[in-house]
């Protein structure tokens, strides 16, 4: 696909400043495209805190109108509360639970966020190929194989078929449908909890996700996160899920209470799990990256090209409409 640039800016005028918060994958696209648009004020691969960051490059934060973020980082009222003529945060996803939305809406800052058409086919892919992946131990086999090379033993468990497993689905939105309808495909039998049982599906329903978890072999994570299902996922639900027990979380990482979860992998009380996301984005629990029943992605569950070019043009058109103070017609500002 063509990248398109996108020059608005009558080169004499200063370049307007743009925080980027949080690294939003498609950022180089992003910046290559606009680079005469806008001054890139990349935080995200800074270490330090925001007003230090600020500082070191000179700028006045008051200079700041628009934050372009993605959901691999928190954006805290703090953050917020440091920039007074913050106006805009846009961010490069679909959900906006990052962003502490109550200070927005107390200061009158707008957000957006980028509607996904097609975003829960790509990242139900995602999740039958992280389910496979933990259940085959792929990934852990890749890096024996080219760590140690074809000789030496690998250690690994045996792999595990999808066939007749019972998958426990919590939340059959959008994305916990499209789940559903693959691994059907693979002849396991689904079965899901949410807010209200659908009447449009067969699927026996849980209103309670111990007893899901209880029934399941293998749980995915697929609601929206709010006040109801911070931390779904606690300690009680992974013993009930027990140690043939494989999560698939691409949901949001808060979904699950991540201490416990770590502890439980490490104990053995579940068999396996395969995360796309995490409490504390960008970062994963250290614990994790020697785990070999753990299949890690790094929020990247819905990022197909496709969708990469598409929150370019998007982002690029809300921010180009904010500076040019067109009355917004942007879908996701309001
Ligand atoms: O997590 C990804 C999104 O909300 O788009």
């Amino acid at each position: 696909m063509a990248n398109k640039q996108h020059n608005h800016n009558d080169s004499n005028k200063e370049l307007q400043p743009l925080l980027v918060l949080g690294p939003p994958f498609m950022f180089p696209t992003f910046e290559a495209q606009n680079l005469h648009n806008y001054r890139f004020l990349n935080a995200f691969s800074s270490q330090i805190p925001l007003h230090q960051f600020l500082a070191e490059q000179s700028v006045d934060p008051s200079s700041i109108q628009a934050i372009l973020c993605s959901p691999r980082q928190k954006i805290s009222a703090d953050a917020i509360r440091l920039l007074p003529s913050l106006s805009l945060i846009v961010t490069t996803s679909n959900g906006t639970r990052h962003i502490d939305l109550a200070e927005c809406s107390y200061r009158g800052i707008q957000v957006a966020s980028i509607p996904g058409d097609r975003l829960a086919v790509d990242v139900a892919d995602m999740t039958v190929g992280l389910l496979i992946d933990v259940m085959w131990n792929i990934s852990a086999a890749d890096r024996h194989l080219r760590k140690r090379g074809p000789s030496k033993p690998c250690n690994l468990s045996s792999g595990s078929k999808l066939e007749g497993k019972r998958v426990g689905i919590v939340g059959l939105g959008k994305i916990g449908r499209e789940v559903a309808k693959r691994l059907e495909a693979f002849g396991c039998r689904i079965m899901y909890n949410s807010r209200n049982q659908k009447p449009f599906v067969s699927y026996p329903f849980y209103s309670n996700v111990v007893e899901l978890a209880g029934n399941s072999d293998v749980l995915v994570l697929s609601c929206s996160l709010n006040e109801q299902t911070r931390h779904i996922v606690k300690r009680e639900v992974m013993l009930a899920l027990g140690k043939e027990g494989v999560i698939v979380n691409i949901g949001r990482g808060d979904l699950i209470d991540e201490k416990e979860l770590v502890r439980c992998l490490m104990e053995g009380e579940i068999k396996g799990a395969g995360l796309d996301v995490f409490e504390n984005e960008p970062n994963v629990p250290k614990e994790l990256f020697p785990l070999d029943n753990v299949v890690l992605s790094p929020h990247a569950a819905s990022l197909t090209s496709h969708r990469i070019y598409d929150v370019c043009e998007r982002v690029a058109e809300c921010l180009e409409a904010f500076f040019s103070s067109k009355l917004p017609e942007y879908p996701g500002l309001g």
